[in-house]
């Protein structure tokens, strides 16, 4: 099947930022998280492939089509949650997605409804008293609400509770099995990735570190522990970055196996984290 969405060479600047030639692609039937630090560019990827945001170069293909000009079509199919509010304050739910259901030509008043039930969000309370997990989770029920066949979350779990953030991924993980649509999620919680997340896309300053296969990725990456003297220079290039202190050192590499045929058994190989990656990555060398 074609991919639902591809991402080539995009890229952005802005006065004290730039995003450089970020490239990835996602088939129906996948979950993608979009991880990276704060201000690595996850936003702002997320705002160019919903046009909110003019690229300066490169391609965005959604469902194949270009959004430049096709951006009303495309945003027909699209559940999209910000990581900010964009609505008006003064309304009530109810009156918020009765605005929202005429932009869509699929809108399901009895799946908006069983949500609003769900999440436990009152339809006449006024956006503006409610919580921003509340608001979070009103946003949800809006994107989840009209048949989208992708689904573009911008830190949808920050600020949900755990019960909550636990039924968002099962709402996520069943989507999945509909074999047309396809996720892409940006999140600093990286545990939530690490439970149903098919692809992983990291991004840092603004440059695109990987978009691999999730599986592929913890089992190719590995923590490395050993005594102090074993890190030496020659084998320094083996890692992404490392943790050195006088009683030993902590390091990540990127291909457990090449890195067990040179250490061996005089060190300590311990699976890696999203977050670890993610850290040492970042941080790099000796800071970590
Ligand atoms: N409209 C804008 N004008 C100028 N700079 C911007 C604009 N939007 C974002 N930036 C800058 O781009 C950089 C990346 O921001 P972005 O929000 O995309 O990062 P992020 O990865 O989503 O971060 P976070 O995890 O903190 O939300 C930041 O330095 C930000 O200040």
């Amino acid at each position: 099947m074609p991919n639902i969405l591809e991402v080539e060479n995009l890229s952005k600047t802005f006065p004290r930022f730039s995003l450089q030639k970020i490239s990835f692609s996602l088939a129906p039937g996948y979950i993608m998280g979009f991880i990276g630090p704060n201000g690595a560019g996850k936003s702002t990827t997320l705002k160019l492939i919903m046009h909110l945001l003019h690229k300066d170069s490169g391609q965005i293909k959604i469902f194949g089509l270009d959004p430049q000009h096709y951006e009303r079509q495309i945003k027909d199919r699209i559940g999209f949650v910000y990581d900010e509010n964009h609505f008006y304050e003064e309304l009530t739910l109810k009156a918020m997605a009765r605005i929202m259901a005429s932009c869509y030509s699929h809108w399901e008043p009895q799946t908006f409804t069983s949500y609003l039930e769900q999440f436990s969000l009152p339809p006449k309370e006024k956006i503006k008293k409610l919580s921003w997990g509340m608001q979070m989770k009103f946003s949800l029920a809006l994107a989840l609400s009209h048949q989208a066949e992708l689904l573009i979350l911008d830190e949808p779990t920050s600020g949900l509770d755990p019960i909550i953030r636990h039924e968002l991924i099962e709402i996520l993980s069943a989507l999945r099995e509909d074999e047309k649509k396809a996720v892409l999620f940006s999140t600093h919680i990286t545990t939530d990735l690490e439970q149903i997340a098919d692809y992983i896309t990291f991004i840092h300053d603004g440059q695109l570190v990987f978009s691999r296969a999730k599986d592929d990725i913890l089992e190719r990456y590995a923590l490395v522990k050993g005594d102090p003297g074993l890190l030496t220079r020659e084998n320094q290039s083996l890692f992404t970055g490392w943790n050195q202190t006088r009683y030993g050192f902590t390091g990540l590499v990127p291909d457990r196996a090449q890195a067990r045929l040179l250490l061996g058994n005089r060190v300590l190989f311990e699976k890696a984290t999203l977050d670890d990656i993610m850290l040492y990555t970042v941080r790099g060398k000796a800071h970590v």
